[in-house]
């Protein structure tokens, strides 16, 4: 299968260099620097594998249409990555593999034909052309919002042939929305406390709030029609769990002085009540610190650092 991905930074290229490997006619679009590296040593997977994949990669997208396009840019990039490879997402299959709610909606805006997908596998870009698979998880897929497709089954079963364990569910808003439920509850509550996973867990306090911040994006889920594929309670505990040694990801993002996710997922809650007459104050609450944290960062060197 053709597959470009666009958005080759941590995960996209685990997903895109396993492609490769297993025989799939991968390109993977991205930034300069892990593009240049990848195209002078090959792309570099450490961690649960170590392999160098002579995958080929590119800053622009190219020409000719793949079958499949793999987004994997943060979701507050979405919209300007769609944007550039307008030419080749018309009227193509695009498969989101990111966080958060509203990727799948801009991409059928674009006149691409969205595929849902959510991925438990952890990965991190330690360096340019250097991938960490830190976390083997699993992926769902599922065109979207609902509904069965044989592109999609055949997805499913090259992500397998690849090692990346995935299931087809015909029910992909309701993984989509379950996920970004929890990551609604740990992620700004790790980011405030500057904490790891397992520290929400072990506090009675900290795991009081995330149930009650999960309960809400529950509600509003239901009243806008989705019905939740896990229940996000138990996804909550089983996340907390698994990633106890993590820090999340809008944690790290904020260490490094980048933009934060907030917006695809407690202001897509808050967004989302809104349209349904309800409010949603705890998200709003945790999206507000959040966003209000990222603009400190134009005065300070790290939010708990000094004034510069
Ligand atoms: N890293 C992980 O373990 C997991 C990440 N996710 C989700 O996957 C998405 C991607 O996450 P990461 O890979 O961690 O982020 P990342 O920041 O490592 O990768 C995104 C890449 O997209 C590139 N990019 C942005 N705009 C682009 C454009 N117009 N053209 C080409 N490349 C462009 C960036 O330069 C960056 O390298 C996020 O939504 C994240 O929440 C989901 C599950 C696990
Ligand atoms: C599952 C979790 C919470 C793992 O840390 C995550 O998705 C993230 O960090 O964004």
């Amino acid at each position: 299968m053709k597959i470009y991905v666009l958005g080759a930074g941590a995960i996209g290229s685990l997903f895109g260099g396993l492609l490769f490997a297993a025989g799939e006619d991968v390109v993977l679009i991205g930034r300069k620097p892990h593009v240049d590296a990848i195209n002078k040593r090959g792309l570099r997977i450490t961690g649960i594998i170590e392999e160098v994949i002579k995958v080929p990669a590119t800053i622009s997208p190219p020409e000719e249409k793949p079958d499949l396009i793999i987004l994997a840019t943060k979701s507050y990039s979405t919209v300007e990555a769609l944007r550039a490879s307008k030419a080749i997402v018309e009227d193509t299959w695009i498969l989101s593999i990111q966080n958060g709610i509203g990727n799948e909606d801009e991409i059928r805006k674009f006149g691409g034909k969205p595929i849902g997908g959510i991925t438990t596998n952890g990965a991190i870009l330690v360096s340019s052309g250097v991938v960490k698979w830190t976390g083997k998880g699993i992926t769902v897929v599922g065109l979207y919002p609902k509904g069965r497709h044989t592109f999609v089954d055949k997805i499913s079963e090259i992500f397998n042939r690849a090692g990346l364990e995935t299931i087809v569910s015909e029910n992909i808003e309701g993984w989509i929305w379950a996920k970004a439920i929890v990551n609604s509850a740990i992620n700004p509550i790790g980011t405030l406390l500057r904490v790891k996973n397992g520290a929400i867990l072990d506090n009675e306090e900290l795991l009081s709030v995330a149930v009650e911040v999960v309960k809400e994006g529950c509600k509003v889920a239901t009243q806008n029609g989705v019905k939740l594929e896990v229940h996000p309670i138990d996804l909550l505990f089983q996340t907390l769990k698994k990633t106890r040694e993590n820090y999340n990801s809008m944690l790290q993002d904020i260490l490094k002085g980048r933009k934060t996710e907030i917006d695809y997922i407690n202001g897509k809650i808050v967004e989302y009540a809104k349209s349904v007459g309800l409010e949603a104050p705890l998200n709003f609450l945790l999206w507000g610190l959040i966003k209000g944290m990222e603009k400190l960062h134009g005065g300070v060197e790290n939010v708990w650092g000094k004034r510069e």
